[in-house]
């Protein structure tokens, strides 16, 4: 390191501090590396944090300097290298990318991918409590880190505000591996007494168990509490006293906050002592808080930064199909499925006592090259979801259908309600598509197999075409459908799958293999249609656990295509596949 001086643009005198790193080649030469320390970013437990520019390349980033003088105590200099050794083996776009490590005769410096946004400690300081759309995208991308953390064997063990870090573009990046773990194995139990005492997990401070990945889990309940409310649950002016409330499970929820009853069953389910009792990250994916209530932005504006979203941001996101008044109905299904689960722990499918969903897509037709898709539901139903996202879809009578537009405004699903006897004239084309696509589905044993199907779709079709000009349309009433009609909301095609979205809150999947995985958040089960066409139905929380690989293989290409989809706020059809490609 040293020091010197230049003449900034007001001529003053300004003092800069290069840091050389020595780098040995392969053919025994030494190349020099030269850094100009800029901004200082903060200070932690044992390091410095500069803005640092590579003076070959311009880049800037964010380094850690730690001096060697406190790094004296082999336990000091252990903590150092488990720290860069984890972190730099992970590559996730929500975890700070680690750059590289070197040394010189005072420090060790890390640097790291810069996050020119500070932690969201400083923004909860500015900001004091967070919009609960605001808190539904920070905390699917914290999900989708640990999801990664935790398949990595990783456990992070001091999740908090101040290290959860906010890049230029807004992203949320998982920062500070100083106290994560790799298990050696997935039962592994840890008993280091670790973490900081707001966010700390009661199992750590009862140590007799160990600990494993639920204490992330329970971090991220202090952390999704602290968003809303602007303090941690169980803060308190002592430690001692903060450590007695953790244990005792004591924090309520202020009356002067108003939170939603789905953000506090979300809450209050991970904030559970016992830490077998804590849902899954999976299994928080589809709580209502963060599935069944609009889409979620896959990133904020800088403006949050400062102030509020504003109320026209917000509504962008809002659904047409959230209903307070639900929320007790699933609470009461989510009772009777742990009551069965109680009675019968082990994952074998209870096709009697968890029922399935009544309504799925039992054929489809992908013919987006040209109109959009076509398909035929369980219970008769045919609908097309067209090119420009308007939808269609007749109800089981063959009569009456109802044709849907997005509201630009709040992208509401807006329905209206006609006869194939009277409808609107600039309907006619899509009506007539209807009636083909029907009566190819109707008439195809095939399940649907997209360019297979499609060509098949395309010739019989257009015969479909010809002869349906002359037919006489049914003159019946207008007749209201019911609001319960089950359409196709969102559709999207992989390499591998694809996967519907229905309004019923059902998440189909059908793989190339004739596999089918089908979600219904409702009732918190899945079911498992097999190579076989057998249907196995199992309570979600047991499912993931199976030992049936087979589905539980295919349960985690669907839960990644779901967290890809709540990250994007468009009606995809083919979305390039980042699935694929892990
Ligand atoms: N990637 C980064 N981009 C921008 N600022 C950062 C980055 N990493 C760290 N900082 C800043 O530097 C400060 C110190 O970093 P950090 O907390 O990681 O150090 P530490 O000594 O490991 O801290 P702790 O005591 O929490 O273990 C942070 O509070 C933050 O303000």
């Amino acid at each position: 390191m040293s020091k010197g001086t230049s003449h900034g643009k007001d001529g003053k005198e300004e003092e800069y501090v290069i840091v050389e790193e020595k780098v040995v080649k392969y053919n025994g030469e030494i190349a020099v590396k030269r850094y100009q320390r800029g901004r200082f970013l903060g200070k932690g437990g044992f390091a410095r944090c500069y803005e640092f520019q590579n003076l070959d390349t311009k880049k800037i980033s964010a380094a850690k300097v730690i001096a060697k003088s406190s790094l004296t105590k082999s336990r000091a200099k252990q903590k150092l290298m488990s720290e860069i050794k984890i972190h730099r083996s992970l590559h996730h776009n929500n975890i700070v990318g680690f750059e590289h490590f070197f040394e010189d005769s005072e420090n060790v410096y890390i640097t790291l991918e810069l996050c020119s946004n500070q932690t969201l400690n400083e923004l909860i300081r500015r900001r004091k409590r967070l919009h609960e759309l605001e808190t539904k995208c920070y905390i699917v991308q914290i999900i989708s880190a640990l999801r990664y953390l935790h398949s990595h064997r990783i456990i992070h063990r001091d999740l908090k505000l101040g290290n959860l870090f906010l890049s230029a573009k807004m992203e949320l990046k998982i920062g500070d591996f100083g106290l994560a773990t790799k298990l050696e194995f997935d039962g592994e139990r840890k008993r280091t007494i670790c973490g900081t005492p707001n966010y700390i997990a009661p199992e750590i401070l009862e140590a007799k168990q160990g600990h494993s990945y639920e204490v992330d889990i329970w971090s991220l309940g202090v952390i999704l509490y602290t968003m809303l409310i602007g303090k941690p649950p169980f803060e308190t002016a002592d430690v001692k006293t903060t450590y007695r409330r953790i244990r005792m499970n004591a924090y309520t929820f202020p009356d002067h906050v108003h939170i939603s009853e789905s953000a506090k069953d979300m809450i209050s389910k991970i904030l559970t002592n016992d830490p077998a009792k804590r849902p899954t990250l999976d299994e928080l994916l589809m709580h209502d808080f963060l599935y069944n209530e609009g889409s979620i932005p896959r990133l904020l504006p800088a403006s949050t930064l400062a102030c509020p979203p504003s109320a026209t941001y917000i509504k962008q996101f809002q659904s047409d199909d959230y209903s307070p008044r639900r929320i007790p109905d699933v609470k009461d299904r989510i009772k009777k499925v742990s009551e069965a689960e109680k009675e019968d722990t082990s994952s074998r499918p209870e096709s009697r006592s968890y029922k399935g969903p009544k309504v799925w897509v039992k054929k489809w037709v992908d013919y987006s090259s040209k109109y959009g898709l076509g398909y035929l539901l369980s219970n008769t139903s045919t609908g097309v979801f067209f090119n420009d996202s308007t939808k269609i879809v007749l109800d089981t009578d063959g009569h009456n259908f109802i044709y849907y537009e997005r509201r630009s405004s709040d992208k509401k699903d807006i329905g209206t309600s006609h006869t194939l006897g009277d409808y609107p004239k600039d309907l006619q084309k899509k009506v007539t598509l209807l009636q083909h696509f029907r009566s190819y589905l109707e008439g195809s044993n095939k399940k649907g197999e997209g360019e297979e199907s499609k060509s098949i779709g395309t010739e019989r079709m257009k015969k479909d075409e010809e002869e349906k000009k002359t037919e006489p349309k049914a003159d019946i009433a207008k007749k209201e459908m019911s609001d319960d009609t089950v359409y196709v909301k969102k559709w999207m095609r992989t390499r591998h799958a694809i996967m519907f979205r229905l309004s019923n809150k059902v998440v189909q999947v059908n793989f190339q293999d004739h596999t089918e995985i089908i979600l219904s958040s409702e009732s918190k089960v899945v079911t498992y249609v097999n190579k076989k066409g057998e249907r196995l139905t199992y309570p979600l929380s047991t499912a993931m656990e199976s030992s049936n690989m087979e589905m539980a293989k295919r349960l985690k290409y669907t839960k990644d295509i779901l967290t890809h989809m709540l990250q994007s706020n468009q009606t995809n059809r083919t979305t390039k596949d980042t699935t694929d490609k892990k």
